[in-house]
């Protein structure tokens, strides 16, 4: 993985040492290359601009959401995909236009659908029967209307590398297409006067390095579109192929460059256009973690140093699954650096441990650094996505900042959880002062 170095050896992110970052906000800390967030954002953006297809590219907030983030997909003309009213509100809160969002989720409870609804965002994903109910209530209640995707699972199983082909539907989320699920809630949205059917959208998984596996889904929404305007004389404007598009944690990811995704889709989309003679739809697209991942490191002071002889050494670091649960969850794989030993040979190997109370609070097994000592600023690259979002108060330890930088210039974007703000929402117990029933 390329890095940028200055003469001296130091680890620079964006035209600023990482060592200073830590130094001035503290540590652990996530760091954003803002400029990379532009150039991936651009890189799908511009695509679809070269081949005057009409898309939107729906940054997929679940990845990472604050204020600034959404201030920056905005500014690069994206989309946003919320699953949740804490990520709608913080949209709300970061200024984004309520009709590029759109809302997904397998199981939107009444008070997400009325905030949708009442704030007219672009876009409802219906993912389930309770769903269309639901929104059919609160659209009559609120005289409004709501433009609809439909989500169906279309029998594609990305495993990273591979695709399963599963005859049978196994998810939680959406309409199965083969068992005709899809096409029983397609006539019942089509029922409803309040909601406009704009199309289908399909998510097939995440982390996925080839193009194959977008393509078969495409094929496979095609036929049903087709079939649909067949026998129903439907015609839908969007075909939404939701995000998943893989990036590099370590070297032995190959991911492909994010404009040769989009031009897949768009060469699929449109032969099948041609092939079904169906008018071409417009391509929507979330990606999440091929929008912030790469853009993302995480930087940690080094604590103890255990050497076990013969075994191995472990370097604990002020931070772990609390601020990066993928190693431990999804036996996820980083890439790390010594930040002022850029230059330096690896030494030996070592075992980077969080400070949790968990043996499985590891974020790298055996990684070769130059000589670690107390004091030093550990790098862990590629955690911009899935990283401070599914950050958590175990053991009560702070949830980090975050900083954004940009041509050299450094801004704090997320301030560090304070012990007041965890104790914030507590209240004493008071024997005898309870409610009765
Ligand atoms: C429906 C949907 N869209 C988009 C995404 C974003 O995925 P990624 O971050 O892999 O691009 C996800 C997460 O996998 C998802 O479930
Ligand atoms: N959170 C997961 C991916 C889930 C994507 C959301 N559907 C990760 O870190 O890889």
């Amino acid at each position: 993985m390329n890095h940028e170095v200055n003469e001296q050896g130091q680890l620079m992110i964006a035209g600023v040492p990482a060592k200073e970052l830590a130094h001035h906000y503290g540590t652990p800390l996530f760091v954003y290359d803002v400029d990379r967030i532009r150039a991936n954002a651009q890189a799908f953006v511009r695509t679809f601009e070269e081949y005057n297809v009409p898309a939107q590219v729906a940054y997929a907030s679940k990845a990472f959401s604050s204020t600034a983030i959404l201030q920056v997909a905005h500014q690069e003309g994206l989309s946003l995909d919320v699953v949740s009213q804490g990520e709608l509100h913080t949209a709300l809160e970061a200024g984004f236009p309520v009709e590029k969002i759109h809302m997904h989720g397998n199981n939107k409870n009444i008070q997400e659908i009325e905030m949708a609804v009442r704030c007219s965002i672009g876009c409802i994903v219906v993912d389930n029967f309770f769903e269309i109910e639901l929104l059919s209530a609160v659209l009559k209640e609120q005289n409004k209307t709501m433009d609809v995707l439909l989500r169906v699972t279309p029998g594609i199983e990305a495993h990273t590398h591979d695709y399963i082909l599963t005859g049978q539907e196994d998810s939680k989320f959406g309409f199965d297409l083969s068992s005709g699920q899809a096409e029983e809630a397609f006539l019942k949205v089509k029922e409803d006067p309040n909601i406009q059917m704009k199309g289908l959208h399909c998510h097939i998984g995440s982390q996925i390095f080839e193009t194959d596996g977008f393509q078969m889904a495409a094929q496979r929404l095609f036929r049903t579109l087709h079939e649909w305007k067949e026998t129903y004389y439907y015609e839908a404007s969007v075909v939404n192929l939701g995000g998943g598009f893989g990036i590099q944690y370590t070297e032995e990811d190959q991911p492909l460059e994010l404009d040769q995704y989009a031009h897949a889709l768009i060469k699929e989309v449109k032969a099948l256009s041609r092939q079904f003679d169906y008018p071409m739809p417009e391509i929507w697209i979330e990606p999440g973690r091929a929008i912030v991942g790469e853009a993302g490191t995480t930087l940690y002071t080094v604590g103890s140093v255990k050497n076990i002889p013969d075994v191995r050494t472990y370097i604990s670091v002020d931070g772990g699954m609390t601020d990066n649960i993928r190693p431990a969850l999804y036996n996820a794989k980083y890439e790390a650096a010594l930040t002022e030993k850029m230059k330096e040979p690896a030494e030996n190997k070592y075992s980077i441990a969080g400070k949790c109370c968990e043996s499985g609070d590891m974020l790298i097994w055996d990684v070769a650094l130059p000589a670690v000592e107390h004091g030093d600023t550990l790098a862990v690259f590629s955690t911009g996505a899935y990283g401070y979002a599914m950050a958590s108060n175990y053991n009560r330890f702070q949830k980090p900042a975050v900083v954004f930088v940009e041509n050299g210039e450094h801004q704090l974007v997320v301030q560090r959880e304070s012990y007041q703000d965890m104790t914030r929402l507590d209240l004493s117990y008071e024997k005898g002062k309870g409610k009765e029933k």
